[in-house]
């Protein structure tokens, strides 16, 4: 390679470190015990001091990088000065050293759209934290007691976390950075947390060893605290061998890339554009596809509207079966934008 590498890889290499200090912060509120909860739209659309913190500490160390981005955080935020410790300068040397797609190498600052989740999985994040700062003490825990369960329990939840920070050009998902901040917990308490995923479609995946799910099973993976009626009528109808509910979009991915689910099946509004546009990038770069329930692309144009108001469908492969089976009622009350 010569000359300066491409905007968009410096852009991925940026966003990769920013990740992992946003990461960093999800730890360390969880681990003050003040999680500061706000009540969005109700009890199950919550934000919390890491998401606040999270995503100033991500749109402010990008924007100083490059100045003329869009970014599109989820977090409505009044603007106000950021305190210089939530800045990130660095970026990740490796990702510098790959070669750019050919199409994208000449793409520009003004060019590319950033949709920002700082904290995928919150209702899991917050449940996690009431459990761990539960006043019987579960972050002590004695093997075999009540409170090494609920213990468990929350590193569970907590692995179900992820920051997302995908980079969308001419309305496409083109490059996605997932971290999270609370992998290895199995480890026990002397391991280093986190990971960091990322992927562009035309370069490829890293951070993780892909792996499919058995072919000869259908193995669901869907929300676990916001579902209804329709969204279970839909895991239903595709049949399956098993279902897998987790928190977080990101998570879902994860599950899809590293074969512990064949499809992520959401027939529901309520994900957003900053849900799907990081793990959509890094699932395509492996070969899947992500839609809405009736098998149509969504686009990340900086002027759309957030709402995935169709549904998420996303699959590693076999993804005409799973849109096949989607019932003609949900199809009805899923209505492509
Ligand atoms: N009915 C709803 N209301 C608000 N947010 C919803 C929602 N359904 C899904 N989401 C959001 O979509 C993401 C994945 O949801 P789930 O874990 O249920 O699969 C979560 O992102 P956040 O945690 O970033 O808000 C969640 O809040
Ligand atoms: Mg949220
Ligand atoms: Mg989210
Ligand atoms: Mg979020």
């Amino acid at each position: 390679m010569s000359g300066s590498p491409a905007v968009v890889m410096r852009l991925v290499a940026s966003a990769y470190t920013v990740a992992e200090k946003a990461g960093a912060i999800v730890r360390k509120v969880l681990h003050s015990g003040e999680l500061g909860i706000v009540e969005k739209t109700g009890a199950n659309d919550l934000q919390t001091l890491a998401d606040r913190l999270a995503q100033q500490s991500i749109c402010a160390s990008l924007y100083r990088r490059f100045p003329k981005i869009t970014i599109i955080g989820e977090e409505d935020l009044p603007a106000e000065e950021i305190k210089e410790d939530l800045i990130e300068n660095g970026h990740s040397e490796e990702i510098l050293q790959k070669t750019c797609p050919a199409e994208y190498s000449g793409l520009k600052e003004e060019e590319l759209v950033v949709w920002v989740d700082p904290l995928d999985g919150t209702k899991e994040y917050t449940e996690a934290s009431r459990l761990l700062h539960h006043p019987t003490g579960a972050l002590t825990p004695h093997k075999g007691s009540d409170t090494s369960q609920l213990h468990s329990t929350a590193l569970w939840l907590l692995d179900n976390v992820t920051v997302l920070i995908g980079i969308a050009y001419e309305g496409k998902a083109i490059a996605g950075v997932i971290n999270q901040p609370f992998y290895n917990y199995q480890l026990g308490s002397g391991a280093e947390l986190g990971r960091t995923m990322w992927g562009m479609p035309g370069l490829g995946a890293f951070g993780f060893t892909l792996k499919e799910a058995p072919g000869d099973r259908r193995i669901i993976t869907t929300t676990r605290s916001h579902s209804n009626k329709v969204v279970t009528e839909c895991v239903d109808a595709m049949e399956p061998h098993e279902v897998i509910k987790v928190g977080g979009a990101g998570n879902k991915i994860i599950q899809l890339v590293e074969g512990r689910a064949s499809a992520y099946v959401f027939a529901s509004l309520g994900c957003k554009k900053w849900d799907t546009c990081a793990p959509e990038a890094i699932l395509t770069a492996v070969g899947g596809k992500l839609t809405d329930m009736h098998g149509n692309a969504y686009r990340y144009d900086a002027n759309v509207k957030h709402m995935n108001s169709a549904g998420v469908l996303a699959t590693l492969r076999n993804h005409e079966y799973y849109v096949s089976r989607v019932p003609q009622s949900v199809r009805q009350a899923l209505k492509t934008d």
